[in-house]
């Protein structure tokens, strides 16, 4: 375990074992549905995620990201950030929006949002994690991971001021690191 972190909530093994079951999931959702969607997903906390994920849909599905920020540090700055846009049009297209994890949920309702006015015709959501006591705005996901208490993770593509995003778990930082 890093020097850092004061507990594993969520392991490698637990993390690889569930993207396996979601992606089995949505393999089978989309097969049954019209169209395959536009894998999304958001820069950077999904990129570990979504890698795992998608090794296990087993659909001819393509990928696409966008770089959205509303954190530094711990705190959310308000306003959600495009730095980066698709690089394709989603216009009559489903996508599959991959995230690390929803916490007040205000950045998943504005790329929701944001997705719509671009003429997605469909927009779910698959998310590692979901911090529901946090939640400030009505959104939820079609696809969790895991749900996880309101303290404040790192792992796994989560940064606390842009590190251990490399960590191969989610975990809580000791107290001290804060200081
Ligand atoms: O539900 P919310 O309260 O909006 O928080 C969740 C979002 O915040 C984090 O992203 P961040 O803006 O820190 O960018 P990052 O992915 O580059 O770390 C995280 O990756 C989610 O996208
Ligand atoms: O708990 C969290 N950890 C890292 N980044 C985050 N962005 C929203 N919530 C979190
Ligand atoms: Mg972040």
């Amino acid at each position: 375990m890093h020097q850092d972190m004061k507990k594993i909530l969520v392991s490698e093994d637990q993390i690889i074992a569930r993207s396996k079951e979601l992606g089995k999931q949505i393999s089978e959702d989309y097969t049954c549905a019209k169209e395959l969607p536009l894998v999304v997903g958001l820069l950077k906390g999904s990129v570990p995620f979504l890698a795992e994920l998608i090794k296990h849909i087993d659909l001819d599905v393509c990928i696409d990201f966008m770089d959205v920020s509303s954190y530094e540090g711990t705190e959310s700055i308000g306003d959600v950030k495009v730095n980066m846009d698709l690089s394709s049009s989603v216009k009559g297209i489903p996508v599959l929006l991959v995230e690390d994890i929803i916490d007040t949920g205000r950045t998943l309702k504005e790329v929701t949002r944001l997705l719509k006015n671009k003429g997605a015709s469909d927009v779910k959501v698959v998310s590692l994690l979901d911090k529901p006591d946090r939640r400030t705005v009505e959104i939820e996901a079609d696809y969790v991971g895991f749900v996880v208490p309101n303290e404040f993770v790192v792992g796994f593509g989560l940064d606390y001021d842009q590190k251990y995003r490399t960590l191969p778990y989610v975990g809580v930082l000791k107290d001290e690191v804060y200081q």
